[in-house]
């Protein structure tokens, strides 16, 4: 029998900055040409595995390491960072930082000319990479010049070319449109076959991964593993909600249809799922759901005209827009990578002053107010929680707008407490922020604007890196905010179940204009518009085609009944 790559024996790690062990008790093995991958709760120490496969820990994060993990016969505790980078490759969800060249081209040969490699033999490897991860048209552009799925394949690119034989990508989809989301997956299961690779993938949004075959799924929970099997066993189990992960939607769809999942085959894949009777059965539920009228909300709030903005003259990113948000819409706004959606959410909140037109709040011009002003009734949330913290303690940070507005020590107390415990932090509330993992920041960063009591909240992809028990409570939490008081929400957002799921109104950026501005369930049946805004269909859209229903009604009807049901 092949013997393992990776092999964890009875491995546990502590962070010497931690009282208890963040990883107890591992055994895991993972075999040459296999695609694994990594789920589970926020803070369950996917990210520190993460760091154990590819030298980080110990050697760039001291702890104390007891059991055994040997990669590719380097044993983790003896071995260089060098020596371990050199076995597995590593794209993080944030390709910016790790880009080191000034060009695509400089970037991918980077680590060829560290190890002093001959200009032939880097052209020959730069060459061969170009090719396989269509690059040929980029090498001469500047890594930030690229859209999101291009980045990530000159990071792939920068690590391939070192042979590494292992790949570890750190939550692929958090940043990347479905469309470029959906052709990277295609890319890494092409890789695993033609390039002989052995990849780990860690990634909160499974239905995503599973667009292509996974050979096993492993859930990490509170620092060990509780699952470790083939998706199509942990899907049949209905182990998922109980292990704290998404459920893929079609398989929701089943359940709520009353279909048992022990009569089904395939369940791990759409195309292949087999299911007796389910035209029927689909049809019969479809039939016996009424749609409710949906609310009307015409009490306009923002409202923006002609805006015209462009980075430089020659390159408008906005063009004439003009839309109107009313008070307690719950909106998404979608589009293609590096289409303007950050551009809009600046100029809507004064970190960019547009070239012409004119933004109105409450019916009075935002031209003449700050962006400290303005930020007392829109509070903007960015999608990069390092880009949003200042201060080194939790509740320092969330305290932080309030003290600047001169608000009195008791009732800074009283609000920060509140929103702590609404954003699941309050038992974290005396660490210091260093210590949280990325789920964790992002919701620092929410809490720190949600204690400001805003009228509108623009969340730049709100839950990407989060599990579903935070995701699932910080929506209910931002439907709660905007059911009750009326704040008018608008996510940006490339999750096309957030945006189904929990959005009334779907506003499509394309070509610096508004491409469609309608419900999310008619934007996600309208195959031209998901084409030109690299928006994906959802396995819904699907699993009714496959069943001569009508999307758009089918789609709206499941959304409607999951609503109910929570
Ligand atoms: N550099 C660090 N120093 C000390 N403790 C850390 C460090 N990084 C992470 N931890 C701790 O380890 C725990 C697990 O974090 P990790 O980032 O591995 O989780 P994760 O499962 O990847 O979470 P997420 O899905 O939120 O990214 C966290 O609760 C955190 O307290
Ligand atoms: N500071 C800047 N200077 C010059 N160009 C910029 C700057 N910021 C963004 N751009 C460019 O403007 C365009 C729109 O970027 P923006 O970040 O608004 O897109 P987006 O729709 O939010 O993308 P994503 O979905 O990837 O987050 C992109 O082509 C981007 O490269």
């Amino acid at each position: 029998m092949t013997a393992p790559l990776i092999s964890f024996k009875d491995f546990s790690f502590q962070y010497n900055s931690q009282t208890e062990p963040t990883l107890r008790h591992l055994n895991l093995d993972i075999y040459p040409g296999e695609k694994v991958l990594i789920a589970g709760p926020s803070g369950s120490g996917k990210s520190t595995l993460g760091r154990c496969l590819n030298g980080l820990i110990p050697q760039s994060y001291p702890g104390k390491l007891t059991g055994q993990a040997v990669i590719n016969g380097h044993d983790i505790s003896h071995s260089s960072i060098f020596e371990l980078s050199m076995d597995v490759g590593t794209v993080l969800q944030d390709p910016d930082s790790q880009f080191v060249g000034l060009t695509v081209v400089e970037d991918m040969a980077f680590s060829l000319e560290n190890d002093q490699q001959t200009q032939p033999a880097m052209q020959q490897a730069t060459a061969k990479w170009a090719q396989t991860l269509d690059l040929n048209q980029l090498l001469t552009h500047r890594p930030q010049e690229l859209s999101g799925g291009q980045k990530q394949r000159v990071s792939m690119a920068g690590v391939l070319i070192d042979n590494s034989k292992i790949l570890l990508f750190d939550e692929p989809l958090a940043s990347l449109d479905p469309a470029s989301g959906k052709a990277s997956m295609a890319l890494i299961d092409q890789l695993t076959h033609t390039e002989d690779l052995t990849v780990v993938i860690i990634e909160h949004r499974i239905e995503d991964v599973l667009q292509q075959p996974i050979d096993r799924l492993i859930v990490m929970q509170d620092g060990a593993i509780v699952a470790n099997d083939r998706p199509e066993t942990i899907l049949r189990q209905s182990l998922m909600a109980q292990l704290g992960l998404r459920e893929p939607l079609y398989l929701s769809a089943l359940k709520l249809a009353g279909v048992d999942l022990d009569d089904c085959t395939h369940l791990d894949s759409l195309a292949a799922l087999t299911v007796p009777n389910l035209t029927t059965t689909l049809q019969q539920w479809t039939a016996g759901v009424t749609l409710n009228t949906p609310t009307v909300h015409a009490d306009p709030l923002l409202q923006i005209t002609d805006l015209n903005f462009g980075y430089s003259p020659d390159k408008p990113i906005i063009k004439d827009l003009s839309v109107t948000l009313n008070r307690g819409e719950m909106i998404s706004l979608v589009g293609q990578n590096g289409t303007g959606k950050s551009t809009l959410s600046n100029l809507i909140t004064g970190f960019l002053t547009p070239q012409s037109g004119a933004l109105t709040f409450n019916g009075k011009s935002l031209a003449d107010q700050s962006v400290k002003e303005r930020a007392d009734h829109i509070g903007y949330i960015l999608q990069d929680p390092n880009q949003m913290l200042s201060k080194t303690l939790i509740y320092d940070e969330v305290a932080a707008g309030l003290t600047l507005r001169g608000v009195a020590a008791d009732e800074i107390e009283e609000r920060v407490l509140a929103t702590l415990k609404v954003c699941g932090l309050y038992e974290f509330r005396h660490w210091p922020i260093s210590a949280l993992s990325f789920g964790q920041k992002k919701r620092v960063t929410i809490a720190a604007i949600l204690v400001l009591r805003p009228e509108m909240i623009i969340l730049d992809e709100p839950t990407a890196g989060q599990d579903l028990q935070h995701y699932t409570e910080m929506m209910n939490f931002l439907t709660q905010l905007n059911r009750d008081q009326a704040i008018t929400i608008m996510l940006i957002t490339h999750d096309m179940h957030l945006m189904l799921e929990y959005t009334d109104r779907t506003i499509v950026l394309g070509g610096g204009n508004i491409l469609m501005d309608a419900a999310p369930a008619d934007v996600l049946t309208n195959e031209t518009i998901i084409d030109q805004a690299s928006l994906a269909k959802t396995s819904l859209y699907t699993l009714a085609e496959q069943h001569q229903l009508n999307p758009t009604e089918f789609v709206a009807k499941f959304v409607q009944a999951e609503r109910e049901a929570r």
